[in-house]
C-alpha cells in the first residue's frame, strides 16, 4: 500500500450527516480501498457496531461544553503536547496511541513535529477511521504527505537587482519633448504624472509613431509602460490635426481593443482623465457590455473620436448599431494581443477588420487629414510572443514593424521574461495542507514591519469557484468594508468630496470583508468573471483606491491576470499555477511595474509538479538571485507558532504552579498544533453549514476540472492521473472521498451507474475539451 492511502481512509472514514446516514438505521455498505482493517472497523461502525454517534452531533456536543476538557482538544484540535504538559497529564494513557506503534506509518523525513513535540497534530492519528478511542475525529494534517525535495532554503542577502522596466531617468538625451512629444503633452505627463523620462519601449515607440504610418507590433515585458506609449502619439497626432474645429462630431479616429472589460475601462480611465486632460475637446468612450446596450448606442450617436471597447462587444455594435460610422479610423490598436487570441476573438477581430476597410473613406471630414495617416496604422501589443500573436498580426498587420525594448540599445534580449527586479519565490506544499499554507503566506505578507507604506497582493486562483470558497473560508466572521469606511476615509475620497465630486462609494457593490485569521488592519475581495459588472468594476474602484486599510488582498482568477495596473501592487501569489508558462508572466507581471520591487510566490505541488520549476527558470533572468524557495514548514511556523509573552507566561505560570507545583519554560512553538487546529475549524464550519459546504464541493470539482486544461506539453507537471485526489478534498475542507464528492454531483444529474472516479476524470476530460472560461475567469 502506498503511503498516500492513509489520506483515503481519512476522507471516507467519515460518514456525512449530510447524507443521512443514520446510526440507528442498520444498512449494508461497501467499502472500498484503504486497509482491511479500517474498512472493517468503519462497515462495524457504519452499522451500528461500536459506532457512537456522528460526527457533527459528537462535535456539537464537544462545542456546546459537554464531554469536558478532554473532547474538547479533540474538536479543535489543540491537544496538548505530552512533552510540554507532563505535568497535567496523569491520563496519558487513556489518550488514543499516537504513531507508527498504533499502526500508522512513520512520517516521511522532514515531515514530523519540528518542534519536536508528539502531538495528533504533528503525524499522531487516532485509532479507527471514526476517529481514536473515543471515536473521536482528529486531522491528520502532517501524516502521509508526499516527500518535498530538498533545496537550498538560504535567505539571499545583499543582492541587488536592477530594475529592466524603470523610466530611463540617468538618460540624458531621453525626455519626453526629444522623442517629439509637444509642449503641452510634455509639460502635462511632468505636471499631472509625474513622468519626467520615458520607459525604453516609450522611447522605441513614440517617434516611431509620430514620424512613420506604419503598422507595428510591440513587444515588451510587463509593467514597461506600453499603454502611454502608443495612446500618446495618437492623441498627439489628433491634437496636431485639429485646427480648433474639432470636436466629438468629427468622427472616430481611433479603435482600442482589449481583451477584458477591466483592462478596456483602465486604458480609457488613462486616456479620459489624464491624457485628454491636456485636450478636453478630444471625446474618449468606453464600450464593454456589462450595461445596457441603448445607453452604448446613445453616447456613440451623441458623437466620440477615440473608441476603447471589447471585441465582443464592438462586433455587437458593428452589426446592430445603424449609425457607427467606422470611415475615419486611422488607428487600429489590439492591446494584449496573445489574450485577444486565446480568448476566441479571432472572428470579431475579423469581422471588425472586414467592416473598416469596407468602410474606410480617403477623404477625412472636416479638413483634418491634417497630419493623420492616409492609411490606417495598425498596432499590435503583447508582453508575450506566441504562435497565436503571429497569427493575429498576420490577419491584422501590413508589411509591420517589429519594436521591442531592444529596438533602443543593445541589452541583451527581455523577450519574453520578467522584470529583473522581481523575486521569485516557490514553495513546494503537499497538497492537504494548502489551505494552511495560504492563510500561512497571507498572515505573513501582512504582518507589522514597522513601515507605513500600504501593500496589496493578488492571490491567483484556477476558478471562480475556487475564488468564491477561499474569499468565504478566509472572511468567515468579517464584516462589511462599509463600516470601516465611515470609521477611516481614504485620502482621495476626502480630497474629492471637497472639491464636490461625486465619488462611488456604494460597498453593497464591492466584494470586500475583512479578515478576522490575518492581519486585522487586511480586507480581502474577491474579482472573477461570474460576478456581475457592477460588482467587477466597484470591487477594482475600491481595491485600487482603499487606503482605509493597510493590507488589501484581491482573489482572483486570470480575468486580472492581464494589463491590470492596479497601484501598491506588493505581491502575487500564484496559489494555482498558470495555465500557460505565458499567463505566468504577465500574473508576475502586476508587480514589479515601472521599476518598482515586487514579489510573487509560485505554489507546487511535491512531484510532477516541480518539473514546473525547471520552466519558469529562463523566464527570471540569469541571476539565481531572481529565483529562490522557500520551505513550507517555515511558512507555517512563522505563520502559526504560539509567542507567548513574558506577562501571558507569569499569568500562566501562576495558575499551573498552583495546581502542579512546577514551572512552564517560556515557549514558542506548537506551530504544527495551531495549524491543524485551524484546519479543524475549516471543515467543522463545513459541517455545520450545508451552504458551504456545497461552495467547497464545487470549488474542489471545479479545481480538479480547470487542473485538466494544462498544456498537453506541460503534462509532465501537471498529470491530473497523478493528483492526489483525497488529500487534495481536505485542503478544500472536505472529509468525504472524491468519489463521494463526484458521486453527489452524478445523483443531482440522474445518471446514477457511472463509476464516480470515472466521472469525475470524466468530467476533467470534458473540460479539458471546451477549455471553457469558467475555469479560467
Ligand atoms: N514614463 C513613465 N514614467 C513613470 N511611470 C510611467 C511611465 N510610463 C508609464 N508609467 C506608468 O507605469 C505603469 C505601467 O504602465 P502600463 O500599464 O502601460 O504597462 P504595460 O507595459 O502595458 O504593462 P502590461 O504588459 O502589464 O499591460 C502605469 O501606472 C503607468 O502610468
Amino acid at each position: 500500500m502506498s503511503d498516500s492511502d492513509d489520506g483515503m481512509l481519512l476522507n471516507f472514514a467519515v460518514p456525512d450527516a449530510s447524507s443521512g446516514a443514520s446510526p440507528a438505521k442498520k444498512r449494508k455498505i461497501k467499502m472500498v480501498g484503504g486497509r482491511w482493517r479500517d474498512r472493517r472497523n468503519t462497515k462495524l461502525a457504519m452499522e451500528n457496531k461500536g459506532y457512537r454517534g456522528d460526527i457533527r452531533e459528537r462535535e456539537d456536543r464537544k462545542i456546546s461544553g459537554e464531554g469536558g476538557e478532554k473532547e474538547r482538544q479533540v474538536a479543535t484540535g489543540v491537544t496538548r503536547s505530552p512533552s510540554s504538559h507532563n505535568d497535567e497529564d496523569n491520563d496519558s494513557r487513556k489518550r488514543p496511541r499516537y504513531g507508527p506503534s498504533a499502526g500508522h506509518r512513520a512520517l516521511p523525513a522532514g515531515h514530523g513535529s519540528p518542534t519536536g513535540h508528539r502531538t495528533p497534530a504533528s503525524g499522531l492519528e487516532s485509532r479507527g477511521q471514526n476517529g481514536g478511542k473515543d471515536n473521536s475525529y482528529v486531522s491528520s494534517l502532517f501524516t502521509a504527505n508526499p516527500e518535498v525535495k530538498e533545496r537550498d532554503y538560504s535567505e539571499k542577502k545583499g543582492v541587488e537587482l536592477k530594475p529592466s522596466n524603470a523610466p530611463l531617468l540617468n538618460d540624458e538625451s531621453a525626455d519626453f519633448s526629444a522623442l517629439g512629444v509637444n509642449e503641452t503633452l510634455s509639460k502635462s505627463l511632468l505636471e499631472k504624472l509625474e513622468y519626467s523620462k520615458p520607459t525604453r519601449i516609450q522611447r522605441a515607440v513614440i517617434p516611431t509613431l509620430l514620424g512613420e504610418d506604419k503598422d507595428l507590433f510591440v513587444q515588451a515585458q510587463t509593467g514597461s509602460g506600453k499603454t502611454l506609449a502608443f495612446t500618446l502619439p495618437i492623441i498627439q497626432k489628433l491634437m496636431d490635426a485639429s485646427d480648433g474645429s474639432m470636436n466629438r462630431k468629427s468622427g472616430i479616429f481611433a479603435i482600442i481593443l482589449s481583451p477584458t472589460r477591466e483592462l478596456a475601462s483602465q486604458t480609457y480611465e488613462f486616456i479620459a482623465s489624464k491624457l485628454c486632460s491636456a485636450c478636453h475637446w478630444i471625446v474618449p468612450c468606453l464600450i464593454i457590455g456589462g450595461e445596457k446596450k441603448k445607453s452604448e448606442k446613445a453616447r456613440i450617436r451623441k458623437g466620440v473620436n477615440i473608441l476603447v471597447a471589447t471585441p465582443g462587444r464592438l462586433a455587437d455594435h458593428i452589426e446592430n448599431t445603424d449609425n457607427l460610422d467606422l470611415s475615419n479610423v486611422r488607428y487600429l490598436v489590439l492591446d494584449e494581443g496573445d489574450r485577444l487570441m486565446d480568448l476566441g476573438f479571432q472572428e470579431d477581430i475579423t469581422k471588425m477588420l472586414n467592416r473598416l476597410d469596407k468602410d474606410y473613406n480617403p477623404v477625412m471630414t472636416k479638413n483634418l487629414q491634417g497630419s493623420l495617416p492616409k492609411k490606417r496604422v495598425n498596432i499590435l501589443c503583447s508582453a508575450t510572443m506566441k504562435e497565436t500573436v503571429q497569427k493575429l498580426g498576420e490577419i491584422s498587420l501590413t508589411d509591420a514593424k517589429l519594436i521591442t525594448s531592444q529596438s533602443v540599445d543593445k541589452l541583451e534580449s527581455d523577450e519574453m521574461k520578467a522584470p529583473k527586479q522581481l523575486i521569485q519565490e516557490v514553495v513546494v506544499v503537499p497538497p492537504k495542507l494548502r489551505f494552511v499554507t495560504l492563510a500561512g503566506t497571507l498572515k505573513n505578507l501582512t504582518k507589522e514591519k514597522g513601515d507605513e507604506e500600504i501593500s496589496k497582493t493578488m492571490v491567483f486562483f484556477s476558478c471562480s469557484d475556487s475564488v468564491d470558497f477561499h474569499f468565504n473560508a478566509l472572511t468567515r466572521g468579517g464584516r462589511l468594508l462599509s463600516l470601516e469606511e465611515k470609521r477611516r476615509k481614504p485620502k482621495e475620497v476626502e480630497g474629492k468630496e471637497k472639491q464636490g465630486k461625486e465619488v462611488t462609494n456604494d460597498v453593497s457593490k464591492v466584494t470586500a470583508k475583512t479578515s478576522p485569521l490575518i492581519n486585522p488592519d487586511t480586507v480581502i475581495y474577491k474579482l472573477h468573471g461570474s460576478l456581475s459588472q457592477q460588482a467587477r468594476t466597484a470591487t477594482l474602484s475600491h481595491f485600487s483606491k482603499n487606503t482605509s486599510y493597510k493590507h488589501a488582498i484581491l482573489f482572483c482568477t486570470d480575468v486580472a491576470s492581464r494589463g491590470l495596473d492596479l497601484p501598491h501592487i506588493k505581491n502575487v501569489v500564484e496559489f494555482d499555477p498558470p495555465f500557460t508558462l505565458e499567463d505566468h508572466l504577465h500574473r508576475v507581471g502586476r508587480t514589479a511595474r515601472v521599476g518598482s520591487s515586487g514579489l510573487s510566490m509560485l505554489f507546487l505541488l511535491p512531484g510532477d509538479e516541480e518539473n514546473y520549476i525547471k520552466k519558469i527558470e529562463p523566464l527570471h533572468g540569469n541571476e539565481a538571485e531572481n529565483l529562490r524557495y522557500l520551505n513550507f514548514e517555515d511558512v507555517l511556523k512563522d505563520a502559526f507558532k504560539e509567542i507567548i509573552t513574558e506577562d501571558d507566561q507569569k499569568e500562566r505560570n501562576k495558575k499551573r504552579v498552583d495546581r502542579n507545583k512546577k514551572k512552564i519554560p517560556l515557549r514558542e512553538g506548537n506551530w504544527d498544533t495551531h495549524a491543524t487546529t485551524f484546519q479543524l475549524e475549516l471543515e467543522r464550519w463545513l459541517l455545520e453549514d450545508a451552504r458551504s459546504k456545497e461552495m467547497a464541493t464545487n470549488a474542489f470539482i471545479s479545481h480538479t476540472r480547470a487542473y485538466t486544461t494544462h498544456l498537453a506539453s506541460e503534462r509532465d507537471c501537471f498529470n491530473m492521473k497523478k493528483l492526489h485526489l483525497g488529500h487534495l478534498a481536505k485542503s478544500f475542507g472536505l472529509r468525504e472521498t472524491p468519489k463521494k464528492l463526484a458521486g453527489q454531483s452524478s445523483k443531482e444529474h440522474g445518471k446514477k451507474k457511472e463509476d464516480n472516479r470515472k466521472k469525475l476524470l470524466r468530467l476533467a476530460r470534458e473540460a479539458e475539451k471546451s477549455q471553457s472560461e469558467e475555469f479560467h475567469y
